[in-house]
């Protein structure tokens, strides 16, 4: 840790809204495939090994009501993880080749460990990394080298491990308080829109990000949006805060669901046998008028549900 520290105070204070905050260093598996939003009954084999396609007979909850979304199960979450870095990397190419950038998204918790395929062979030397600029759907208002630090989380198990530039890794000031990290981060992606880094949703006006690949807790919350917390109702902003947060620490800042349902892609990453009940209430209830957060996740563009077979064991 203290070459986290270290480096991140060489960085001057009056470093743009963008801050890089690091030195250079930054640097077909066996699945089920429930595809766009229909329950799977009966698993049909299809070519390669152990690889089954699904028929449907009725629809999924939420998400067939916009036909969009499809959900794969792995084995395992090692499985899991192959197919995520295929995933990246094919979107990563897509982008880039498109428009000469790939902003990515990524939560805290599990998901970082879920990405560990991507700093292998032969993504590491195949992603054109130099085009990648990276955000967090939500920041817990600590110091960076701290261990509730996702910026840390992220940095130790992926960001350090490939040569991404440390100018395109947007992370928080930590130096301000959680209202102000908020205002701060949103000021920030405001520039990248300027400067067309970000991409604009031509039908909400809100930032669109190329891919947000996303874990959900336990309860059903996504980002820091929590189940019942007024802050899943918010319209406007693009960056909000919460200081009550049922999950520790306390303080966070977080994207709001305009800006991460105006998204290109969305991966929502869930394995383990804790969230199956809750991964069951997303994926098939549909009645439920209070909605969790996940099931608030539609984004514009494509949304795609990465399981291992615990966490989708009630589907
Ligand atoms: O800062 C955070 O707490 C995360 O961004 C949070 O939204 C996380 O993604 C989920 O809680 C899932 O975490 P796990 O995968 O570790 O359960």
């Amino acid at each position: 840790m203290a070459a986290v520290s270290t480096s991140l105070r060489s960085v001057p204070s009056s470093a743009s809204p963008l801050r890089p905050l690091r030195p250079s260093l930054f640097a077909a598996p066996a699945r089920l495939l429930f595809s766009a939003g229909i329950r799977a009954v009966s698993p049909i084999r299809v070519a390669g090994p152990r690889r089954f396609c699904c028929r449907a007979t009725s629809p999924i909850a939420g998400m067939a009501e916009k036909g969009k979304g499809k959900v794969e199960v792995f084995d395992s979450e090692e499985e899991l993880a192959v197919s995520l870095a295929k995933y990246t990397s094919d979107l990563s190419s897509k982008f880039t080749s498109e428009r000469g950038a790939f902003t990515v998204v990524v939560s805290g918790g599990s998901l970082i460990k879920s990405l560990r395929k991507l700093v292998e062979p032969p993504y590491v030397d195949s992603i054109d990394w130099s085009k990648w600029h990276v955000f967090w759907v939500d920041e817990r208002v600590v110091p960076k080298d701290h261990d509730d630090s996702n910026y840390k989380l992220a940095y130790d198990g992926f960001l350090s491990k490939v040569p991404i530039l440390p100018g395109n890794v947007y992370s928080i000031n930590d130096a301000l308080s959680a209202e102000g990290a908020a205002d701060d981060y949103e000021t920030c992606l405001k520039h990248l829109v300027k400067s067309r880094v970000i991409t604009t949703s031509d039908k909400t006006g809100f930032p669109k990000f190329d891919l947000m690949l996303l874990g959900m807790g336990p309860d059903g919350h996504i980002a820091s949006l929590f189940p019942g917390h007024p802050l899943m109702n918010e319209k406007e902003k693009w960056i909000t805060f919460i200081k009550d947060s049922p999950k520790p620490p306390l303080e966070r800042i977080t994207f709001t669901f305009p800006v991460i349902n105006s998204s290109a892609y969305i991966a929502l990453v869930v394995a383990g046998a804790g969230k199956a009940p809750v991964v069951q209430t997303a994926l098939r209830d549909s009645q439920n008028s209070e909605k969790l957060p996940v099931q608030l996740v539609s984004p514009e563009g494509e949304l795609t549900w990465f399981l291992d077979r615990d966490a989708a064991s009630k589907l």
